[in-house]
């Protein structure tokens, strides 16, 4: 049977997570869908045996290969590899540490049946965030989700859980996507030229919390994203509208400072 659908996960010192989420995203899957899906990780030359693990699962009947870069890092650059490496046209993608839970993958293949972009949200009723989830990483996403909201309509463009057509991605001019940091769904719902109505559905998730590895996200990646956030403005609203960034940057720090006085006074 046709491969029709690619899972793609940046992975960087992942072994531990790697077996746990083959295992239950083709369970997620069942037969029928299994049958056309792949699982593809993206490694950046971790040698801690992931390979060895990715191997071992492949030798047990699942539909999965891993790929090694040794010239470059960086979860998105990882993600358009695996994305253009794929061999279905529904892709989707998520981490490898398990905060995106593969049971709802199918409802991820499903949308995308109907929908050009699919983005898995934490902001609806019913689900959220792992009230273990660091505070400083709440008020930093809450943060950069504030200032991405000029953006898109899409709830969640944090999320590194989402999906999409891939014709939509091999329609887009080589070099115009960007391949720094982590926010990779926000940079293609920005400029992926997607249809004008329907083009995003959303499928709501709980987000959990890491139990294997750590988190990379470092200050670089943060520095990375205000780089990308100016980039994206000059992008949709011309140069300049630099000034409605300025603002909106202001208003970060002002929220952020908000929540940590908030958060000291709960102390
Ligand atoms: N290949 C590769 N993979 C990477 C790299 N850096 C991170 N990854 C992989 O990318 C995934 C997410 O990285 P984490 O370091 O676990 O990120 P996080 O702190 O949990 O943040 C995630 O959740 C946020 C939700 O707020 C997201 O905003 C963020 O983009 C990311 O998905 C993991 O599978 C991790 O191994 C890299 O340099 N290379």
């Amino acid at each position: 049977m046709a491969i029709e659908n690619s899972v793609i996960v940046p992975a960087y010192h992942e072994r531990l997570n790697i077996k746990p989420l083959t295992t239950r995203l083709f369970a997620a899957l069942g037969n029928d869908l299994s049958k056309q899906t792949e699982l593809v990780f993206v490694d950046d030359n971790s040698q801690d045996g992931s390979v060895e693990e990715v191997d071992a699962l492949r030798q047990q009947g699942f539909n999965v290969r891993i790929i090694v870069r040794t010239d470059e890092r960086g979860l998105s650059s990882a993600v358009l590899r695996g994305f253009r490496d794929a061999q279905g046209q529904y892709l989707v993608c998520m981490d490898a540490d398990l905060q995106h839970p593969p049971e709802s993958v199918p409802a991820l293949l499903t949308s995308l049946r109907t929908h050009a972009f699919v983005l898995g949200t934490r902001y609806a009723p019913g689900v959220g965030i792992d009230k273990d989830w660091p505070l400083y990483r709440r008020v930093i996403s809450s943060g950069a989700r504030l200032m991405a909201r000029p953006l898109t309509v899409a709830s969640d463009p944090m999320s590194g859980f989402f999906g999409l057509q891939k014709r939509y991605l091999d329609a887009a001019r080589p070099g115009d996507v960007n391949a720094q940091g982590f926010k990779i769904a926000l940079d293609l719902l920005v400029k992926l030229q997607l249809p004008a109505h329907n083009a995003i559905g959303e499928v709501p998730f709980s987000f959990g919390v890491r139990t294997e590895g750590e988190s990379k996200l470092s200050g670089k990646v943060m520095i990375q994203y205000v780089q990308q956030l100016r980039e994206l403005y000059v992008y949709k609203f011309g140069a300049n509208n630099l000034v409605l960034f300025l603002v909106f940057w202001a208003v970060l720090c002002l929220y952020g400072l908000r929540q940590l006085a908030l958060a000291a006074h709960a102390l």
